[in-house]
């Protein structure tokens, strides 16, 4: 497989004729297998950006580096065959099978015919399309999500060493585009591929991106940082506008449950004197005690009519439910507690051990303060 390539933008400048810049002295960097999603309000330049790296147009002023090297010393048409390159309108050739769309750069290259079908098959595969049903058949006879797909195959072929992306979910559906962006990422995570990903779509510049360049009117980069950064410091009122008034709900969706000071329950287990299981209560943030069976797995809250016993008897008057796992996105596990209407819950290791309480406390402080290492409040006044 070739390795990723790093990307450089170096002062770059583009004018049409005598007009203003469209882009105006852009430099960033990316690093070698990241995603850098270009973002912006239309007309900003974003595309114009996109593709004065592979050369469809030209730099003004500045250079663009691939791997370090200028794109300005290269040969056009090589270079765009070193780049895979996906639209919004895929651009399938309507006249040729799926296999000869994605067969189109290897075949230029001269690969073989043996080999070129088994990289078909294989990206078909890798793409989530059945090779079987798929390759001898032409472009409308695929839902648009297909074609998508077919398009990243294509752009895949020849195993780039950087990927150029147009807006690539742009023309789907909502659903199919969630499930194509994590298709993606998804992919992303076993290829390691460089990508520059442009759309106007914050909510997918925040999804799909390690990098944001967020781009005004006039080519003009307005901030170059990552997704919690961008979130958490917008460098302007621009950015702060772009990003939403609700930046600090969509932070919930980068952070796992994992990342927070989670509260420390009182965990007990059957059989054990429930004055012990009380005073456990009474030291920690959570007011009632957590019966967790041999291994750890929690089985329900102890209510005052549980502890009114000599010693801890199964099962507790209320049950454990929900039960939230330590890996899920935090918007996700604030939307468990809110619609079980309860202020706390149980979080779990894969193995469905208890490792720690999330509360809707916790996740207002940290909405609030921001910092997850800060002293987390705890729920001793509020009664379940
Ligand atoms: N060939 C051209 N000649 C003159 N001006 C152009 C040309 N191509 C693009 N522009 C101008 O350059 C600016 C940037 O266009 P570009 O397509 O890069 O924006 P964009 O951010 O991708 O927009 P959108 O989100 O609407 O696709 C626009 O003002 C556009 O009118």
């Amino acid at each position: 497989m070739t390795d990723p390539a790093t990307l450089e933008f170096r002062d770059v400048s583009k004018r049409y004729g005598d007009g203003p810049p469209v882009i105006h002295d852009l430099s960033f960097e990316v690093g070698a297998g990241e995603i850098c999603v270009l973002v912006g309000p239309s007309g900003c330049g974003k595309t114009t950006a996109m593709r004065m790296v592979n050369r469809m147009v030209e730099i003004t002023s500045g250079d663009i580096l691939i791997g370090g090297r200028s794109v300005r010393q290269r040969n056009a048409a090589r270079l765009r065959r070193d780049i895979g390159y996906v639209i919004q309108q895929v651009g399938l050739f309507p006249h040729q099978t799926i296999a000869g769309n994605i067969a189109a750069v290897p075949k230029l290259l001269g690969w073989d015919r043996h080999r070129i079908a088994a990289r078909v098959d294989e990206l078909l595969v890798l793409v989530g399309l059945d090779p079987e049903d798929m390759r001898d058949r032409y472009p409308a006879q695929l839902s648009g999500g297909q074609r998508q797909r077919v398009g990243v195959a294509r752009a895949l072929a020849v195993d780039p060493p950087l990927m150029l992306m147009d807006e690539p979910f742009g023309a789907i559906d909502p659903i199919n585009r969630e499930r194509l962006q994590n298709e993606f990422l998804r992919l992303q995570a076993q290829l390691e591929r460089t990508v520059v990903f442009v759309t106007h779509d914050i909510d997918e510049a925040i999804k799909m991106g390690d990098r944001i360049a967020i781009m005004k009117t006039g080519g003009i980069l307005a901030q170059y940082a990552s997704p919690a950064e961008l979130l958490s410091q917008p460098a302007d009122e621009f950015v702060e506008d772009f990003v939403g008034a609700d930046r600090a709900l969509k932070r919930l969706s980068l952070l796992r449950v994992r990342d927070v000071n989670l509260w420390h329950p009182p965990l007990v287990r059957e059989g054990e004197p429930t004055a012990a299981a009380r005073e456990r209560a009474a030291r920690s943030e959570v007011p009632f005690p957590l019966l967790i069976d041999a291994d750890g797995r929690p089985l329900g809250w102890l209510s005052e009519r549980d502890l009114s016993r000599e010693t801890v008897q199964a099962p507790a008057d209320s049950m454990a439910d929900p039960v939230i796992d330590r890996d899920d996105v935090l918007r996700d596990a604030l939307a468990e507690l809110l619609q079980a209407g309860t202020q706390y819950a149980p979080v779990v290791d894969p193995r469905g051990a208890v490792v720690g309480v999330l509360s809707v406390a916790l996740v207002s402080h940290l909405l609030t303060s921001g910092d997850l290492t800060e002293e987390p409040p705890t729920q001793r006044a509020t009664v379940r």
